[in-house]
């Protein structure tokens, strides 16, 4: 059937999930894209979704905003939120950082607090930031406290869902995700990005579709000039697609804690307790070189527990460095 036809067709189609003609329907889209025109049914599929109605009220539009309160999309096949809110109270925000990382996560938020005077002069905030650098150094936490510094709601993308097991909908579920935050000021994080690279080693015959993905992606970080603040972080800077990495406006890497950094937040975490005077933190802070800030943070946890546990009233040099022990080959 011609396709022109075949959409003004499906714009006539309405009713639930179990109307038998929106079933029909459905297979018809499956197989549009079984004989590999995606795009067709990517097409009908938009128009279809938004004329089912579930439980009264259309599926679309899927903004975050309706009504005044946020609602957050889901996908069309499981009903699953495509992002995930973490509230302000739970926001992760005192970090121990050098002072270049410290002053370009700074200045992300100050240009937002200035952006009214930025756009007086035509010039735009910060807005698609990526962190990069590897597990546990932060890239989440940065992510967390810019949202808690700046005031602004946090939603924390979840790629499960996007990327559904039916890659059709994979480029609806982003569509819809990125117009859903289109006006709403809020922190939206892609946390571990490099997972759209990573579905690169998925069967050969869904490589092309996976393609078709990137470049959806690509297209809305373009074209996303939102009101919030996006948020990518990947371990791997190089797995990423350098295409990927243009469309952002700020690279921030989080690196490992020096000798300093780790000091510090070794007196943080064991400050509620008391050290033994043997207990040399600077010392100690050195042999934990090459660690990242979340083993640095557990030894000190750990030593700390095992110090109450014990009833001990001070922590010892040997809670130290068994808690070390056991956690120096997690991470290097
Ligand atoms: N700069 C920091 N200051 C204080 N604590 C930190 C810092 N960075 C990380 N941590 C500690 O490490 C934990 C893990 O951090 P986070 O989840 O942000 O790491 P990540 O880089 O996102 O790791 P992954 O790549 O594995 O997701 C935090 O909960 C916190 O305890």
């Amino acid at each position: 059937m011609n396709q022109a036809l075949l959409a003004r067709l499906f714009k006539s189609i309405e009713g639930s999930r179990e109307t038998p003609l929106i079933k029909v329907a459905f297979s018809i889209i499956e197989d549009e894209r079984k004989k590999g025109h995606l795009r067709l049914a990517d097409k009908l599929n938009t128009i279809l979704s938004s004329n089912i109605e579930e439980g009264g009220k259309s599926m679309l539009p899927l903004r975050l905003v309706k009504d005044g309160q946020y609602k957050i999309p889901v996908d069309r096949r499981y009903r699953l939120p495509l992002a995930t809110h973490v509230e302000h109270e739970y926001l992760r925000h005192e970090m121990v950082l050098t002072p270049e990382v410290e002053e370009k996560i700074q200045r992300v938020e100050k240009e937002y607090f200035a952006r009214e005077r930025l756009a007086h002069f035509g010039l735009k905030f910060r807005k698609k930031v990526i962190l990069y650098g590897s597990s546990g150094c932060g890239k989440t936490m940065a992510a967390e406290r810019i949202a808690w510094d700046l005031g602004l709601p946090f939603y924390k993308v979840r790629f499960d869902s996007i990327i559904s097991s039916y890659l059709g909908e994979s480029a609806s579920n982003l569509q819809a995700l990125f117009e859903s935050i289109k006006d709403y000021p809020c922190v939206l994080l892609l946390d571990e990005f490099d997972i759209i690279g990573k579905q690169r080693d998925m069967a050969s015959n869904d490589v092309g579709e996976i393609h078709r993905i990137v470049n959806i992606l690509l297209g809305l970080l373009e074209e996303y000039d939102g009101q919030g603040i996006l948020i990518a972080t990947t371990n791997l800077e190089g797995s990423l697609d350098k295409a990927l990495f243009r469309r952002f406006d700020d690279f921030i890497e989080l690196p490992k804690p020096g000798e300093k950094e780790i000091f510090e937040i070794l007196k943080i975490s064991l400050s509620a307790l008391k050290t033994t005077k043997k207990v040399d933190l600077k010392s100690f802070s050195k042999k934990m070189l090459g660690m990242s800030y979340a083993i640095v943070v557990k030894i000190a946890n750990d030593a700390a527990k095992k110090a109450i546990i014990n009833s001990f009233s001070e922590i010892s040099m040997d809670d130290l460095n068994k808690a070390f022990e056991e956690n120096e080959s997690i991470n290097r």
